[in-house]
């Protein structure tokens, strides 16, 4: 096996994104909560990668760890419940999202960064966890992706909206563990419709393309529009 096989054959999980936009502005704060919850949820990621991505003789042991600290955790923390979300893009909004979410393990994350064009970035590599077909990111997951990197872009554009139509077209597959690069723009706003596009990149191969039309909901005021994502 060569170094670089063996290198590959020991990945387990998703590598941490943190060096992979060198280009263009961090779209959302990069900061650590001082609580220490960014850090949690990124130990959680690596743990996630090691449950799915590797088999064990015997886990009973840390079965027990972590359900103590599953205990623990139900003890002292304070849940934060979707009915005490005022706005979008707030900390305790973004924080739980399943693409881009800090505190959120099941998130890559997703670490865009947007370009004076309003044209929003990310570039990540998915591991095993992520799996659909064999060594291929599952589809449900780049859809997600999507979705999210098409929000982003309109919030970019200083638009918010629901996703009302989202098109995939899936043209190769899209490989785990390789550097994958996702771009996004805001294509045209008429009333409350917004169209926004998007590509998947694997290398110079395009692995699949998304077209998405949201629809900004009643009553959204206008400082909300044009306020930053704050976490
Ligand atoms: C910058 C500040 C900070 C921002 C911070 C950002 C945070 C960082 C980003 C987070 C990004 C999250 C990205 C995840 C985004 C989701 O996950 S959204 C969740 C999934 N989507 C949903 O649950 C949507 C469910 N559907 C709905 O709520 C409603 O159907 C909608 C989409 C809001 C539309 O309802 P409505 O407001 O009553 O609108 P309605 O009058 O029916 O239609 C308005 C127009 O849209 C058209 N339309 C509506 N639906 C459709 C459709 N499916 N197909 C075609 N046309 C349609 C209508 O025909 C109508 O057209 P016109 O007649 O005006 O030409």
């Amino acid at each position: 096996m060569t170094a670089s096989n063996e290198a590959e054959q020991n990945q387990v999980g998703t590598a941490d994104p943190a060096a992979a936009s060198s280009e263009g502005i961090p779209l959302l704060p990069q900061d650590e909560t001082p609580s220490g919850s960014t850090e949690l949820a990124r130990e959680l990621r690596r743990l996630r990668g090691l449950v799915a991505g590797s088999v064990y003789e015997d886990v009973h042991d840390a079965v027990r760890t972590v359900r103590e600290l599953a205990d623990h955790l139900e003890a002292v923390g304070k849940p934060v419940r979707p009915k005490d979300y005022g706005t979008w893009g707030t900390p305790e909004h973004i924080g739980a999202n399943p693409a881009i979410g800090q505190r959120n393990p099941v998130s890559p994350p997703l670490e865009p960064v947007v370009f004076p064009d309003a044209t929003v970035r990310a570039d990540l590599e998915l591991g095993i966890e992520y799996q659909g077909p064999p060594g291929c990111v599952h589809g449900g997951i780049v859809a997600l992706l999507f979705d999210e990197m098409l929000g982003l872009a309109n919030a970019a554009s200083k638009s918010v909206g629901m996703t009302a139509d989202l098109r995939i077209t899936y043209s190769s597959p899209t490989p785990l563990y390789a550097p994958l690069r996702f771009e996004a723009r805001q294509d045209r706003v008429e009333g409350r419709k917004i169209w926004a596009s998007a590509t998947l990149h694997a290398g110079n191969t395009l692995c699949a393309s998304a077209e998405g039309l949201f629809v900004e909901p009643c009553g959204i005021r206008d400082h909300e529009r044009s306020r930053p994502i704050e976490g």
